[in-house]
């Protein structure tokens, strides 16, 4: 286990998905109500991926009162905005049918018509102009993480994305996980969020957990995610996050 970790760090590993998706639920109730008691609304970045089912059950079994929400995406893929490979889309077709009450407004999607770079700088502008600050600060992301430690579209074979210090959106070219064109939050406006949650599950992931979480080893992408000023957890089921069993609450080096 490593200490030297700067951000607070919790860990919840689940032995059955409904624990799971309780633990995601208990992590949207405390950051809503946080960011409700202060501002008007609540703002989340989400990721693809198993995430898009697993937020969707925590959505409908919590009955938590979404309409001042707005969701952003981490990363998007390049691809038009009812393909199915869309992240986008995925939300719209899984969740959305399921939660009425959000409004297809509420998500503040890239526009994926422009020419890549373009789809990448105006994804920036949007969310600099949401947040009315050319440092905007997430309420909350949700990240998943390949067994390669990617997340977001942050890759192992492309490290010099994880060097960019000014641009808060990135295009991706050539991403080892298909499709190949994407735009991704980058690391400054990642960890400038409040509380940045990976929610990893799967015996494939079991290795890379342990490497990223415990080991910090900074070969894999999700390693380098420690917000500044904020928390980091992690929610995994018992394949995924074996690593951690039995240990509700693993909090390294807290600083507040
Ligand atoms: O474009 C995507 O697929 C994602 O946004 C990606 O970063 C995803 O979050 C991870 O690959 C984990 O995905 P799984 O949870 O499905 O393994």
């Amino acid at each position: 286990m490593s200490s030297n970790r700067k951000c607070r760090f919790h860990v919840n590993v689940s032995d059955t998905e409904d624990k799971l998706v309780q633990s995601l639920s208990d992590v949207l109730k405390r950051c809503s109500s946080q960011a409700l008691e202060n501002a008007k609304t609540f703002r989340v970045g989400l990721s693809g991926g198993s995430l898009v089912q697993l937020l969707t059950s925590a959505l409908v079994s919590s009955g938590l009162d979404t309409k001042c929400w707005q969701f952003f995406f981490c990363d998007e893929r390049y691809v038009a905005q009812d393909h199915n490979e869309s992240t986008y889309w995925a939300y719209k077709t899984q969740m959305l049918t399921k939660l009425p009450n959000i409004l297809d407004s509420q998500f503040i999607k890239a526009d994926t018509s422009v020419s890549l770079d373009k789809c990448a700088s105006d994804y920036a502008e949007r969310i600099v102009n949401e947040f009315g600050t050319s440092c905007p600060v997430f309420d909350l992301l949700l990240l998943g993480m390949g067994p390669d430690g990617h997340t977001c579209s942050l890759f192992p074979e492309q490290p010099a994305n994880l060097a960019e210090t000014e641009r808060l959106i990135i295009p991706i070219r050539d991403s080892p996980k298909p499709p190949p064109e994407r735009i991704t939050f980058t690391l400054p406006l990642i960890n400038n969020a409040k509380d940045v949650v990976f929610v990893v599950t799967g015996a494939s992931k079991s290795d890379v957990v342990k490497r990223v979480f415990a080991g910090m080893d900074k070969k894999f992408p999700s390693a380098w995610v420690e917000p500044t000023h904020g928390q980091l957890t992690l929610i995994a089921d018992s394949a995924a996050g074996e690593t951690f069993l039995g240990q509700t609450c693993h909090c390294a080096h807290e600083t507040n």
